[in-house]
């Protein structure tokens, strides 16, 4: 059996947390399915600022860009909030991202049928949903430069950031968009400010002409973000792909999150191109929430988005299919035996904490996978 290598970093706050109850479905999946998985395991954000005053070490770097897939729990927290800004923790999390160049955040959004009642909008909006948010994850506000801030001299401070985007950047991120829409509802809905922002107007362009040379057969949609925004808590079923970039797709999965009952629902995959050589790709999974500072050491925390940021990782770093599915499907029973983390409670269910659900939903995909 081939070696197949995780490099965890499980962070700060609750990652760990989160990231301990992922440990035991790679030790089961080692110890009854024979699969191969090497872990190390490294620091991150304010973990790694304590222990060498970076947000990520040269080392863990080199292991991160070495491993077949990262598993990233979770960054920041308060206690960090006056260290500079080019080691505060969210820089390792964004040096990971820019160096392993992980273009495309594949940001699902669903609505499990037992957590209709948990969104925060009405039951018949959000029940069946399932929405694919492929944000831009390397470019835009993000890395653009200048960023900076200057003093005027005067009294005032100028902050400056920078919306920068080229061709290739939109094609490829397009071209991800338009290629997992063939494998789902086969239409895309692309978001941006073409109103107001130039990189609006090449984004919109780019997007139009990649659709019309390569993927006609794709149904596309363009809106404002803005707009965008507001038709995600109107109505989330009209859309299937949004492709977006870097700022708006941040935000609107936040809001998507909210949609599926709890942001510790959300998992991500943030992918590279494939190696023209190997067809292998670098890939970081991470769930969509932060460190969640106001629940974390408390074992409260929804393991979910964690695990279900690991299914993502079976299926598209290793193309275990089946072992993906049975994890989703193992999630989907769990919830649908009411058993529920605080995020998610509901009249009836049974609460219980981060490990409890962890356990539950290893010993579902146990039995799956029997
Ligand atoms: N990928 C990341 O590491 C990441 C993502 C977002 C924010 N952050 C950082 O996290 C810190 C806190 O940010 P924030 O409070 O705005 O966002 P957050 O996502 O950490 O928390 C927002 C709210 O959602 C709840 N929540 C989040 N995940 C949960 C889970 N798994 N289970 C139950 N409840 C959960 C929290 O308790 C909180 O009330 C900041 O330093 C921010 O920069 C990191
Ligand atoms: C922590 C932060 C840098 C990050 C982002 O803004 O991309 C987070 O909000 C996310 O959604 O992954
Ligand atoms: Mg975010």
């Amino acid at each position: 059996m081939a070696q197949r290598t995780l490099f965890l970093l499980p962070g700060d706050g609750i990652g760990p947390e989160t990231m301990g109850e992922v440990r035991k479905i790679i030790d089961y999946m080692n110890a009854e399915q024979d699969a191969g998985f090497v872990t190390d395991e490294g620091l991150v954000g304010g973990s790694a600022y304590d222990a060498h005053g970076a947000s990520i070490s040269d080392a863990d770097m080199a292991k991160a860009t070495d491993a077949d897939a990262v598993l990233f729990g979770a960054v920041g927290g308060p206690q960090w909030d006056a260290v500079p800004y080019d080691v505060r923790p969210e820089a390792g999390l964004l040096r990971l991202r820019k160096d392993l160049e992980l273009f495309a955040n594949l940001r699902p959004a669903i609505c499990y049928p037992a957590l209709a009642q948990a969104s925060s909008l009405k039951p018949e909006l959000v029940e069946g949903l399932d929405i694919l948010i492929v944000r831009e994850l390397t470019g835009g506000v993000y890395f653009g430069e200048p960023k900076t801030i200057t003093d005027l001299g005067n009294g005032q401070k100028r902050a400056i950031d920078t919306q920068v985007y080229d061709t290739y950047e939109i094609e490829r991120i397009a071209a991800v968009a338009f290629e997992l829409a063939r494998t789902r509802g086969n239409t895309v809905c692309s978001m941006e400010k073409r109103n107001v922002m130039k990189s609006g107007v090449l984004w919109n362009q780019v997007v139009t002409e990649t659709h019309k040379a390569q993927y006609s057969d794709v149904k596309l949609e363009h809106m404002l973000a803005d707009a965008g925004g507001m038709q995600l808590v109107r109505a989330p079923k009209q859309f299937d792909v949004i492709v977006t970039d870097n700022l708006f797709g941040d935000m609107l999965s936040d809001v998507a999150a909210m949609l599926t009952g709890s942001l510790g629902m959300l998992p991500s995959a943030s992918l590279g191109a494939p190696d023209p050589k190997t067809g292998k790709r670098k890939a970081m999974y991470e769930p969509v929430h932060g460190s969640a500072p106001d629940i974390a050491g408390k074992g409260i925390a929804n393991p979910i988005a964690m695990i279900a940021s690991f299914a993502m990782c079976l299926r598209y770093s290793f193309n275990m299919i089946e072992e993906a599915n049975n994890l989703e499907k193992a999630i989907a029973n769990v919830l649908d035996k009411g058993i529920r983390t605080a995020d998610i409670m509901a009249d009836g269910a049974t609460r219980v904490g981060t490990t409890q659900m962890g356990d539950a939903i290893l010993a579902e995909f146990s039995a799956l996978s029997a």
